[in-house]
């Protein structure tokens, strides 16, 4: 098979210069192919770090920074603003790192904090996309990773706690015990509040001595509830900032719940960060299939030509679980399906699939485009939105418990646990083309997939001639997101035989049978990401701003109304509303038919 692999001696595991996105943003964005062997920082204004780290000493720095309309605007940022507020760096540290020799990637270090390092996340994601990273020498050599909480532990205990969760790579195991060992070395923890500028101070004199006058790239990865954002970046920032290198902080979701609160949560932020110091993620974004959703698109000359009103039928956004809300119910009470799948995963994934081709690969361009998308959605109708909530049943002799039998669920909640929704873009391309989203939990199966259903053959010869009607099986092509991630189109075929009968099959690219490499967490793509200063995966504010404008309404809407959701069995395929939804738009769930 042909090799698309680059040169570059990064290890291919999380080379992604196989990818036109990263070959176009590193080697002509930055302007310097380097970047992607040293983890040099990606600044937007294109230093490299040596640059980075002599010029912020001269208080002020050229930096090519994205305008929140989205056009590129050059203009002159002083250097205290741009590496995080701070600007103190001792003068014997700045002589070193000014008088090293360019070119290596080990005079640099990246300290990353999880903040909220003994929570849920931290455990089930972040350690282990961190570790992985790691085991595929993706990390640069200088790297330190502290755990920040206010639960007391020692460096060892949050070690044993970190091991619990490693796994190693399928096809990689031999070496596995060592590389642990390895990684939980570099591992530490500090106790601290996250509101105390003396516990970060602390902090920031603990990742100094691991930095050891290396010029010091910092990553805060904010894994704590959303009430304590804003506390933890005003301490981090002003008192554990980097002083010569880059400092960036990644954001969980929630970003707020409405526009409102999103944009206080955007305004506070910005009070201590620069736009593009903050990483606002959306873990959907580094599924490797919907990664490979533009790949599909824009790099196979039969879809794109394909993707418009005039030959697509309608678009399917669908996320499906097969647990409840399971200790999370606290949560997602005061939020609901709609803003935890719909308004961040599915919209995201509906902006990269509609969006118009970007100008380049770049972030700012892809960015930009999505962002037109959303601003050109048809505010969202009641009528065009079902509800509904899970209920306990039994089978075979197992109770499932409703959503709020859950203790720390109110007894008369109305929030949503399921909800599907018919939008639409008017725009040229997809005028009239329903775009439908669906996503519950406690459904009878867990699966993540994105389903275009194609328009019928116009004056089809076979219906004439079998006097069947196969305008009901049109073309479908179905990316699935998860699990057993494949993709399939479904096409029309001659059954073998004498005979003139059709029949619909699958071309099958199914992952796990092409490729015998696990496929990388969601989580390890992002934060490989951010080390980089890679903003493509990311939410810029302004698209945020776009989907919480557009969802706001409704949700407004359904928590006046008081609407009460429709009950559907835990373990079912949700509440029939749904169905009676796609009809209306002369669309069938492409899940259902599909089993
Ligand atoms: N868990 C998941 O699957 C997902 C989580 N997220 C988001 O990621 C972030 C972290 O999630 P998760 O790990 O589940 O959160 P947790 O509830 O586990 O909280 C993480 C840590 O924050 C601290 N903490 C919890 N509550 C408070 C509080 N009220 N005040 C101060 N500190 C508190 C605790 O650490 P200590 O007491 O030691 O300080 C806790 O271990 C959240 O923003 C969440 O919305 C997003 C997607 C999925
Ligand atoms: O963001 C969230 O995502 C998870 C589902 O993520 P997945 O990668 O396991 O599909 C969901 O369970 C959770 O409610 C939501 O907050």
């Amino acid at each position: 098979m042909p090799s698309f692999s680059s040169s570059l001696s990064r290890p291919s595991y999380c080379s992604r210069t196989s990818s036109p996105f990263l070959s176009n943003h590193s080697s002509l964005i930055n302007g310097d192919p380097r970047r992607s062997l040293s983890f040099l920082p990606a600044s937007p204004q294109g230093l490299n770090l040596d640059e980075l780290c002599v010029r912020s000493q001269r208080k002020s720095v050229q930096s090519s920074v994205a305008a929140r309309d989205g056009a590129s605007a050059t203009k002159s940022i002083p250097a205290d603003e741009l590496i995080g507020g701070l600007l103190s760096i001792p003068s014997q540290e700045a002589a070193k790192v000014a008088t090293e020799p360019h070119g290596g990637g080990d005079k640099s270090t990246v300290s990353i904090t999880v903040v909220g390092a003994s929570g849920d996340l931290a455990k089930k994601k972040i350690f282990p996309a961190l570790f992985a990273l790691y085991y595929e020498g993706c990390l640069p050599e200088h790297f330190t990773i502290y755990g920040y909480a206010r639960s007391k532990m020692t460096d060892g205990e949050l070690r044993d706690m970190v091991s619990k969760t490693l796994t190693c790579r399928i096809d990689k195991r031999a070496n596995c015990g060592e590389k642990m060992e390895e990684f939980l070395k570099r591992c530490f923890y500090h106790t601290g509040q996250y509101d105390s500028q003396e516990h970060f101070v602390a902090l920031d004199k603990k990742l100094k001595e691991h930095e050891g006058g290396r010029c010091s790239n910092r990553l805060f990865y904010l894994s704590i509830p959303p009430n304590i954002f804003v506390d933890a970046v005003k301490c981090a920032s002003s008192s554990a900032s980097s002083v010569n290198g880059w400092t960036r902080v990644i954001v969980e979701k929630p970003f707020g719940r409405d526009s409102k609160t999103s944009a206080a949560l955007t305004k506070s932020l910005k009070q201590y960060l620069k736009e593009d110091q903050i990483f606002r993620i959306d873990h959907y974004l580094g599924k490797e299939l919907v990664e490979n959703l533009s790949v599909l698109r824009f790099s196979n000359l039969i879809f794109e030509p394909l993707w418009s009103r005039q030959y697509i039928q309608n678009v399917q956004f669908i996320f499906s679980e097969n647990f409840g809300t399971e200790g999370r119910g606290g949560y997602f009470d005061h939020y609901g399906i709609i803003r935890d799948i719909m308004q961040n995963h599915l919209l995201q994934i509906l902006a990269l699939f509609a969006m118009e081709t970007p100008v380049s690969l770049d972030a700012e361009d892809i960015r930009n485009e999505k962002v037109k998308v959303l601003r050109s959605m048809r505010p969202i109708e009641l009528e065009d939105v079902v509800v509904g909530q899970y209920k306990s049943t039994t089978k075979g002799g197992v109770t499932y418990p409703g959503y709020t039998d859950d203790k720390t669920v109110p007894k008369d909640s109305l929030t949503p646990t399921f909800a599907a929704a018919a939008l639409f873009i008017d725009n040229a391309r997809w005028d009239g083309v329903p775009f439908l989203m669906k996503a519950g939990k406690a459904l009878h199966t867990r699966s993540a997939e994105i389903r275009v259903q194609f328009r019928h053959v116009p004056g089809n010869l076979y219906n004439r001639s079998s006097g069947t009607n196969h305008d009901r099986t049109t073309n479908e092509l179905v990316i699935r997101v998860q699990p057993d991630e494949g993709i399939y189109l479904k096409i029309n075929n001659k059954v073998p035989g004498l005979g003139m009968r059709l029949d619909q099959s699958n071309l099958n690219l199914l992952y796990s049978a092409r490729y015998s490499k696990e496929i990388p967490d969601a989580y390890e793509r992002l934060l490989l990401d951010a080390i980089e200063g890679e903003r493509r995966l990311f939410i810029r504010s302004d698209e945020l701003d776009a989907a919480w404008a557009l969802f706001t309404p409704l949700l407004k809407e359904i928590e006046e109304k008081k609407t009460i959701p429709e009950s559907y069995p835990y373990g079912s395929r949700g509440p029939v509303g749904a169905h009676y939804l796609a009809a209306r738009h002369n669309v069938q769930w492409g899940d259902l038919s599909d089993q």
